[in-house]
């Protein structure tokens, strides 16, 4: 069993877009995999969920087109890459799960990304992370969609709180390599239209050990109204933590 869980945690972080050396298993050593994925097992060409589609707003794809060009510096004679990464959003991390610890087969073959589930563009989650590596920090332009409601005409709080959970834990992995959420503490300070478009802006704080504390806003597209305020603190974990081991 322990050689299965290995085995699966391999096929994860070798699809990871920021991902672990192989001997990182239970030693974490973080290795910048780069942005291909071209090794992923589920298909020849898995969806990337992050690039623009017919539902994304005028507004949601001005976001998506600025921060793109702030991706690619172009000079006469070549293509730099400037301080910001788009980063890929897929809707599978794992082909074997746990490796048989906690799921079914059933269960981990039908296992998607909360935020990635429904095929139709448009209803639930549309959004893409930016990653500055540099400056420690992310912006995800975040559309949401109908699926979302929560009071009528905006969006659930609930819904709110995993686009947070989802930035600030990808920054984070980003930074440290594998965490998990050990708390998330958010102030909503103004609802978000259903069908809007907002920022969500994360930045590190600061690492303890094995703790990232991060920072986050929710603002509208030109930053002059601010809907929601969170801090959140993950806790790195080695791969046998996320598996059971
Ligand atoms: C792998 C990534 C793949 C991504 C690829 C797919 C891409 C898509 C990206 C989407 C990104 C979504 C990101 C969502 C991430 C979740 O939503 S995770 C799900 C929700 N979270 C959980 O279920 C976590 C459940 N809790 C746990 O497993 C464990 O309690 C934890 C949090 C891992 C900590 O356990 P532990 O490692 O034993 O830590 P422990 O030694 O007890 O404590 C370490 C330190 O942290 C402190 N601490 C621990 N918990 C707390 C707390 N709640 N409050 C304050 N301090 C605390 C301790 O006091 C201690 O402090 P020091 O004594 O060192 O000063």
């Amino acid at each position: 069993m322990i050689r299965s869980c290995l085995k699966a945690s391999r096929t994860f972080i070798s699809h990871c877009p920021v991902a672990l050396s192989h001997d990182a298993v239970s030693q974490p050593v973080l290795v910048r995999r780069g942005l291909s994925m071209g090794l992923w097992p589920f298909s020849a060409s898995p969806r990337d969920f992050s690039l623009p589609n017919a539902s994304w707003n005028a507004e949601m794809r001005q976001v998506y087109d600025h921060y793109t060009a702030l991706c690619e510096v172009k000079t006469e004679d070549s293509e730099e890459t400037g301080p910001w990464h788009k980063l890929p959003s897929y809707n599978r991390s794992l082909k074997h799960a746990a490796g048989g610890v906690y799921l079914s087969k059933l269960i981990q073959s039908k296992a998607r990304l909360f935020t990635r589930n429904k095929k139709e563009y448009g209803a639930a989650f549309e959004y893409v992370i930016f990653m500055n590596k540099q400056e420690k920090r992310c912006v995800c332009a975040f559309q949401a969609g109908h699926l979302l409601e929560g009071p009528p005409g905006h969006v659930h709080g609930g819904a709110i709180a995993t686009m947070i959970d989802t930035v600030t834990g990808t920054l984070a992995g980003y930074l440290v390599g594998p965490v998990m959420t050990a708390n998330l503490n958010i102030n909503y300070r103004s609802p978000i239209p259903l069908g809007g478009v907002v920022l969500i802006h994360s930045a590190l704080d600061r690492l303890e050990g094995k703790k990232i504390f991060v920072n986050c806003r929710v603002t509208s597209t030109d930053e002059s109204k601010l809907h929601t305020e969170a801090t959140a603190l993950f806790i790195s974990v080695n791969m046998g933590h996320l598996f059971g081991m």
